[in-house]
């Protein structure tokens, strides 16, 4: 908070003022009503003198519109303070809100890929918007609002004391259960408010995942079920808000009449003791004009803490993202890269994982080699990719990238220098042309339309009617799914990285395709070193290695023809895909366990 310092001492400043002026208008009234008009004596020699040097009390009697004008100038500040403070909350809580939403953003940008993906995207996002919002507003309004009705109601209470002790006491005796009655709800309102929120998250999420895979959904018919789903996770939310109505409900109901009492008791006392003369009608019109202003902000001041326990734990859930260490990118080798890899006894395991995901992985790839990596679904292979790009950290053995152990390698570097393609890779919502450029930014529009020739796609896009400047709608919807794989592989080819990953990237694309792409990259650089997992014996066999992989071991390794002489999967593979036909037998024949 030490850069709204100075904001928010302003902000103090105008509720005071507006606390005290608040105050001073009832003070002048009662002075008029006993003093001036009833010409009840003073009792306070500073006064006297006062009026003295002013003329004496006849002249004030004769100029009551002086009262008059000096209570309108009083709210007249009591505006002036009001828009004053106004303006100073707001100052800080939009700064305070821009400033938290662009740290949060900035740190989710370097937090860790594994990070990610152990979180729900829906509750982050809601973190980085109503958790901000929630604080934004306390700041907007609810810091000056408690902060007046701390103020006005000491200030208050001591005039109040210097005019009738015991009317003052009665006054304030239910005001303590007023502040009980806010603290027990306080305490209990974080978590019914933690509750709500991850309701709302939980809810977010099944949105979320529904429309990132709403063609899935169409495809298998499954609306009925995503109705269900997404209506049980609806009622489960709007249950925590019921729940919290209730709680709510409860709450104003009991501290309503609570104030409703203190105030009706203080004006029977008040009458009592004026008619007994304890007290003069200037005090107990002080008293009636005062209660309201302490009884009903310290009420306010319980719904305010309330709130408090909602933004106490948007704050902390905020915290708790920003406090995650961040992905080192920086620090480490930056050596030349040329593309030779060293695996040697590399293990792996997954945070979460109960065992080991890969075990004692050894090889070799020379630089500009070509590997087919084959296996299972689920033996390993994208597990033993995303570790050559530093996405997960290796804890047994050694990798080495042109003799300089991974690890050792600074992480933006590395991943310079290591490009990765997924099998259904992720496409801004931008134009094509922008899509691919994002790789080199330095890359002329001849450089793109050259990558983008080499991952044959440049054709199909000359055909739609905006050309390279055709929109990609959210998650590349607009293109099929091998139109979105060419994109990714033009743009991870503009980046020309001596290291290439294909993770089931060609996939989505008929034989031929396929084919024309990798004579395309046989062209493009000699020294290219490319990983390449896949299904396809007829993509594997063009590979100068071959490495097989199941459940996380290397059980096969070495050329398509040293392969097919040796018994095991490589082989069984390759027998079902000649009898399903090459061009589509893979299809037919993705490997199974
Ligand atoms: N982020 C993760 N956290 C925990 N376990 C994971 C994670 N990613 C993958 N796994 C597990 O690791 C194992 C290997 O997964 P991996 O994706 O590497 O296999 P794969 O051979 O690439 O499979 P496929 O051919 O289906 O893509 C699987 O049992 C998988 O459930």
């Amino acid at each position: 908070m030490r850069p709204y310092r100075y904001q928010l001492l302003l902000l103090v400043v105008d509720v005071a003022l507006y606390a005290l002026c608040m105050l001073l208008a009832p003070l002048l009234i009662s002075f008029v009503v006993d003093n001036v008009i009833q010409g009840v004596p003073f009792d306070n020699a500073f006064l006297q003198n006062l009026v003295d040097a002013y003329g004496g009390m006849q002249v004030l009697q004769d100029n009551l519109w002086i009262w008059s004008c000096m209570i309108v100038a009083a709210y007249i500040i009591v505006a002036l303070a009001i828009n004053r403070r106004s303006l100073h909350s707001g100052n800080v809580a939009e700064t305070l809100a821009l400033n938290i939403r662009n740290a949060m953003y900035d740190h989710l940008q370097k937090l860790p890929f594994a990070y990610h993906k152990s979180r729900d995207s829906g509750d982050l996002i809601q973190r980085s918007t109503s958790d901000i919002e929630t604080i934004r507003r306390f700041f907007a309004t609810q810091l000056s609002e408690m902060l007046f009705a701390i103020l006005n109601a000491t200030i208050a209470a001591l005039i109040l004391f210097r005019r009738s002790v015991k009317l003052t006491l009665l006054s304030i005796c239910l005001i303590p259960f007023i502040l009980l009655a806010s603290y027990i709800f306080f305490s209990k309102a974080k978590k019914i408010f933690l509750e709500c929120d991850l309701a709302e998250s939980t809810m977010t999420t099944v949105l979320q995942e529904n429309l990132n895979g709403v063609r899935v959904v169409k495809a298998f018919h499954q609306e009925k079920r995503e109705i269900a789903k997404f209506s049980s996770s609806n009622e489960a939310f709007a249950k925590k808000y019921f729940d919290l109505m209730h709680a709510l409900a409860l709450f104003w109901s009991s501290t309503d009449l609570l104030g409703q009492l203190q105030i009706l008791l203080m004006i029977a006392g008040g009458i009592f003791m004026a008619l007994q003369g304890e007290i003069t009608t200037g005090t107990f019109f002080v008293f009636l004009m005062y209660e309201s202003t302490i009884v009903w902000p310290l009420r306010q001041l319980g719904r305010i803490l309330s709130d408090l326990g909602k933004v106490s734990v948007s704050v902390k859930r905020v915290q708790e993202v920003l406090e995650e260490p961040c992905e080192d990118l920086v620090s480490g080798y930056t050596p030349e890269i040329h593309g030779n890899i060293q695996f040697e006894h590399v293990s792996f395991r997954y945070a979460d994982g109960a065992q080991d995901t890969l075990k004692d992985i050894s090889f070799t790839i020379p630089k500009g080699s070509r590997v087919a990596i084959m296996g299972p679904t689920g033996s390993g292979k994208s597990s033993l990719v995303q570790l050559l790009s530093g996405i997960y950290a290796y804890h047994e053995g050694s990798i080495r990238i042109d003799g300089v152990e991974l690890r050792e390698i600074s992480k933006n570097w590395l991943r310079r220098h290591v490009q990765i393609v997924l099998q259904e890779p992720f496409l801004f919502s931008k134009t094509i042309y922008e899509n691919i450029h994002v790789a080199s930014e330095k890359a002329s529009h001849s450089d793109v339309h050259k990558a983008a020739s080499m991952a044959s796609i440049h054709k199909d896009i000359e055909q739609f009617d905006e050309g390279y400047e055709t929109m990609v709608g959210e998650k590349g919807v607009t293109l099929s799914g091998g139109q979105k794989q060419r994109v990714a592989i033009a743009r991870c080819l503009l980046a020309k990285s001596p290291i290439i990953i294909l993770d089931d990237s060609l996939s989505a694309l008929d034989t031929q395709t396929d084919r024309m792409i990798q004579e395309a990259l046989d062209d493009y650089q000699q020294e290219l070193t490319m990983l390449m997992i896949t299904h396809r014996i007829s993509s594997a066999k063009k590979a100068d290695f071959i490495i097989v992989l199941e459940d996380g071991q290397i059980t096969q390794q070495g050329t398509h023809a040293q392969l097919i002489q040796q018994e095991g999967l490589y082989k069984r593979i390759y027998e079902l895909q000649n009898e399903g036909g090459e061009s589509d037998g893979d299809e037919r024949t993705r490997i199974q366990k």
